[in-house]
């Protein structure tokens, strides 16, 4: 179960408006990955390409070999079942149940009994803590509940790949570390692969095996979740700090004469904060991409802050950080788990 997905030089415009130029990655067939970006930088866009939604001007989406950009209307309908997407608000029918909003999915799409659906749907409901709740209607619920529904939904048809649109909008801290743990768990019972977009710098920095960051009409780096925290790289240490230094501005990148004024003010960056320990499961059974803490940064010779992986169960020594060995803007936008094994 899981599978990997492909990305070879897409690129997306509307009319005039480009979204994103030339990006190029691989989804890790059962890892968790993040797709981080200022807003308005086409991280839903992404998502809608990558479930043949909207088609992209160029490139190719590869799962198990066949190309989705260029499958017929027939043959991509197959391959779309290999998808579960929870969009921001869950997406639900306002006018059904929660129980006949989770098994929506299996009415419209399987030949399965009533009693076959009913059993389904009522076992994703458990695994996402809403038994009980059959009967609610999504107006009567709150907005982690309207998630939780929408992941059951997304859940019924067993999918091999998980797309998630902003799990923690509009939820609360505690509600979005509930969330954050039950796609863990998720990923590791089901070996789904995930790709989940945030804007929640603490889900991105404990959440994922690998992050990604969309910025300025390109994939800006895309690799093993500590290749990202460790990186100098400023747009990646402005976004992942949530600070206003950086080439980042309030509607776009800013300008020389911006950049220029930040320096001349003596603002700079801080330093990077230490890397913190990956969420585990909850049984505390091994994620399914779960590698050593510190291993990319021993692998790669980089010296992680100073605190890194200090966690509860984590304690790890790392050698001396040479600089020239750190990642760079754009070289990371594929995967090389090989040189951290
Ligand atoms: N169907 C569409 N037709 C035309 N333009 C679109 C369409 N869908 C999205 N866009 C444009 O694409 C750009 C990227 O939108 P998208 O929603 O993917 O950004 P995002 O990174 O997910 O933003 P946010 O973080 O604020 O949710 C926006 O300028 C948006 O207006």
């Amino acid at each position: 179960m899981g599978v990997a997905i492909d990305v070879q030089g897409l690129t997306k415009s509307f009319g005039s408006q480009l979204i994103w130029n030339d990006v190029t990655l691989t989804l890790p067939a059962g890892e968790i990955s993040v797709m981080l970006g200022p807003s308005g930088t086409g991280k839903s866009v992404f998502l809608k390409t990558l479930v043949g939604l909207l088609k992209p001007d160029k490139g190719s989406i590869v799962i198990n070999g066949a190309d989705l950009v260029t499958l017929k209307e027939h043959d991509l309908y197959e391959v779309r079942k290999l998808f579960g997407v929870l969009f921001q608000d869950g997406a639900l029918f306002g006018s059904m149940n929660l129980f006949d909003n989770v098994a929506f999915p299996l009415r419209e799409h399987t030949k399965k009994t009533e009693s076959e659906i009913r059993k389904i749907s009522l076992e994703k409901m458990e695994l996402v803590g809403l038994q009980g709740a059959e009967d609610k209607l999504p107006g009567e619920i709150s907005g982690g509940m309207r998630k939780r529904a929408g992941l059951a939904r997304a859940l019924v048809l067993d999918p091999e790949i998980l797309l998630i649109d902003e799990p923690d909008s509009g939820l609360d801290p505690v509600r979005t570390s509930y969330i954050n743990q039950l796609f863990i768990d998720l990923n590791a019972q089901i070996d789904a692969t995930f790709l989940i977009v945030t804007h929640d710098i603490n889900t991105a920095r404990t959440v994922p095996d690998n992050i990604g960051l969309l910025y300025h009409k390109h994939l800006a780096m895309f690799g093993p979740r500590e290749m990202l925290l460790s990186s100098e790289e400023p747009v990646v240490r402005q976004f992942l700090n949530a600070q206003t230094v950086g080439p980042i501005g309030m509607s776009e990148e800013k300008d020389a004469d911006e950049l220029a004024a930040e320096a001349a003010s003596g603002q700079q960056l801080p330093p990077l904060p230490p890397i913190a320990p990956q969420l585990g499961t909850s049984n505390g059974e091994p994620r399914r991409g779960e590698r050593p803490a510190g291993e990319w940064c021993r692998a790669n010779g980089v010296i992680p802050p100073p605190g890194s992986f200090q966690g509860p169960h984590t304690s790890v020594q790392v050698p001396e950080r040479t600089l020239d060995q750190r990642p760079e803007l754009d070289v990371g936008a594929s995967l090389d788990h090989g040189a951290a094994s």
